[in-house]
């Protein structure tokens, strides 16, 4: 049986206030894919991530879907506790989260810990996220994520801020996590690594999409050239 197309696109165009950025975009991203965009800054791949989100969200009935947004929206005066759990803010009562709040109780704090200590922010959970390094934040919303789960993961350049080493431990998390995921990265090599599809973007197009097995570095690294 064909896997079913969680998203789908074809021939559109992609705009922001009316002006293109993506132009011809026929694409699918189908249950069971890893699909990673690459490109250099400014091709498309938060304008395509973001298109992707808008269709998951329209579908009827709508994935659950995780997001971690390039800029990731964290909430700086609270704990790294209070911005994993809020991952998980939809499924409660607005009386339990506001007690959550308040005075997490040691369930809670149990719940999140193993996640917290795959995410290597054990001993963090009370620090406020404001007072965090830049790869911390960034592993705070990859907790946030994972605490959420879902049928799809939508991550914009997620391990960015993260050193190399910890960086495919940390994507091999969520792949564990999530069924399905389109992400953006900067990294070729990673790419190939996680990916079961590669989407290629340059000069407002799609240049390529191809399982990722099929696509030499040179290939890749093509894109980032002139
Ligand atoms: N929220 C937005 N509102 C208006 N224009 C946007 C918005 N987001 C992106 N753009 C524009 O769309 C174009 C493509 O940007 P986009 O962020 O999609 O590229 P990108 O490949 O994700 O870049 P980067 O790797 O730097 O994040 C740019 O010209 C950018 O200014």
């Amino acid at each position: 049986m064909q896997p079913r197309p969680l998203a789908r696109f074809e021939g559109e165009t992609l705009s922001w206030d009316g002006a293109p950025v993506l132009h011809d975009v026929t694409l699918s991203l189908c249950e069971g894919e890893r699909l990673v965009l690459l490109g250099h800054s400014g091709s498309g791949k938060s304008t395509l991530l973001n298109a992707i989100r808008l269709k998951l969200e329209a579908a009827r009935p709508a994935p659950r879907i995780a997001l971690v947004p390039q800029d990731p929206g964290l909430v700086p005066q609270l704990s790294v506790f209070h911005n994993v759990w809020m991952g998980g803010l939809d499924d409660r009562s607005a009386a339990y989260g506001l007690l959550t709040l308040l005075r997490p109780p040691a369930r809670e704090r149990a719940r999140l810990a193993p996640v917290i200590e795959r995410v290597g922010l054990s001993g963090f959970e009370r620090r406020r996220v404001a007072s965090l390094s830049g790869g911390q934040k960034q592993r705070t919303a990859l907790a946030r994520a994972l605490m959420r789960g879902g049928a799809a993961l939508i991550a914009d350049e997620p391990v960015s801020a993260v050193d190399p080493r910890q960086s495919g431990d940390l994507l091999a998390a969520l792949s564990d996590r999530f069924p399905t995921m389109a992400l953006a990265l900067h990294d070729p090599e990673r790419a190939r690594a996680l990916a079961t599809r590669i989407v290629g973007l340059k000069a407002g197009r799609i240049v390529f999409d191809r399982p990722a097995a099929e696509l030499s570095l040179p290939t890749l690294h093509a894109l980032y050239g002139h």
